[in-house]
């Protein structure tokens, strides 16, 4: 019965998202040029590439230029937040990927203690550095590679994790919950002793020009871009239309609506009930002023894109 009640439902969503004519421009801030030019610059010394990126987005927002200009050495591709993403998935995305030249790919979860992936690749790393030539540094017994990826992905947890694994000691990088937080440019830092592997840790570089505003929006989504920036009202509007297109309805019992639903604005109004955000608000009318109860819309966006973000909606691929 529920489920005819949403295929019914189906029709009723939107089948694009209306984007308006918004100037994504400054979702991008200049810091990031910056940070790409000191990573090319230490190249040379680098025998391979750990690329991360947020397995929700498997196809959206890997900076091009990464590909371009750092993709002379051995490049593995570590699709980490996988605890968040969608597990049918995987198949369909490391196909594509392979289609597109990525060979080497691996699915973490970093936060959790003991990620079988994140034990995969030291060995794997060693793999593909041995594999191939070594420049100049034949005679050199230790390894070094570079951590890239777009801000906010986990590139510090997973060299925390990569520490406690191989080396069984602690916090190296600093974790912080908003993009753009690694900002000291190519740390190095030892991730193994035997081999000895040392990694740099690159401030987030996002791509200077993103290729559609809904490719910025599911970064938004994901955290790689703050907030206000591109503004919590889109953001959470994007949220419901993406969760109905992909038949994620568990927002439904957990905000005590009837049914799936495509008005953002009816939805925030059962969430701040829900949660008690509602603020007074004092109306002028024809008897004189009165204070009313309102939902307070934008409290209520934060909280379903949070919601969203540990995973308590689902576990969702947006590509
Ligand atoms: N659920 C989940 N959260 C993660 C995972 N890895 C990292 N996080 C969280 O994602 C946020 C960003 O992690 P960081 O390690 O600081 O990311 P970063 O890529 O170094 O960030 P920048 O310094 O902005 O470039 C933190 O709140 C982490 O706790 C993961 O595998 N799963």
């Amino acid at each position: 019965m529920r489920l005819q009640q949403i295929l019914r439902d189906a029709s009723k969503f939107r089948a694009v998202f209306d984007f308006g004519a918004r100037d994504i421009a400054h979702w991008f801030p200049g810091h990031m040029a910056k940070g790409l030019k000191q990573m090319k610059a230490n190249l040379k010394k680098v025998d391979c590439i750990l690329e991360i990126h947020d397995a929700r987005i498997p196809f959206s927002g890997r900076n091009p230029l990464f590909q371009e200009s750092l993709d002379v050495r051995p490049h593995l591709l570590v699709l980490n937040k996988m605890d968040l993403a969608d597990p049918s998935s995987k198949q369909r995305v490391l196909k594509q990927l392979g289609g597109k030249g990525a060979e080497n790919v691996l699915f973490t979860d970093c936060l959790r203690q003991r990620d079988e992936n994140v034990k995969k690749i030291v060995p794997l790393v060693m793999e593909l550095i041995e594999s191939r030539p070594r420049f100049h540094r034949e005679e050199d017994t230790n390894y070094c590679l570079m951590v890239i990826g777009v801000p906010n992905v986990g590139k510090s947890s997973l060299i925390n994790a990569l520490r406690r694994t191989n080396l069984k000691k602690g916090r190296a990088s600093k974790v912080g919950g908003e993009p753009g937080i690694t900002r000291a440019v190519l740390s190095k830092i030892q991730v193994c002793e035997r081999p000895a592997i040392f990694l740099f840790d690159t401030p987030g570089v996002l791509s200077p020009k993103i290729e559609s505003i809904e490719t910025g929006m599911k970064l938004a989504l994901c955290g790689t871009i703050l907030d206000h920036l591109v503004g919590e009202d889109i953001i959470a509007d994007y949220l419901l239309y993406s969760l109905n297109r992909l038949g994620k309805f568990s927002y439904v019992d957990r905000y005590d609506l009837e049914e799936p639903c495509d008005d953002i604005q009816h939805v925030l109004k059962r969430i701040a009930v829900k949660l008690g955000k509602t603020q007074r608000v004092k109306a002028i009318t024809g008897v004189g002023d009165i204070t009313v109860i309102m939902p307070n819309y934008t409290a209520a966006a934060y909280d379903f894109i949070r919601t969203f973000r540990k995973g308590q909606l689902g576990r969702v691929t947006l590509d």
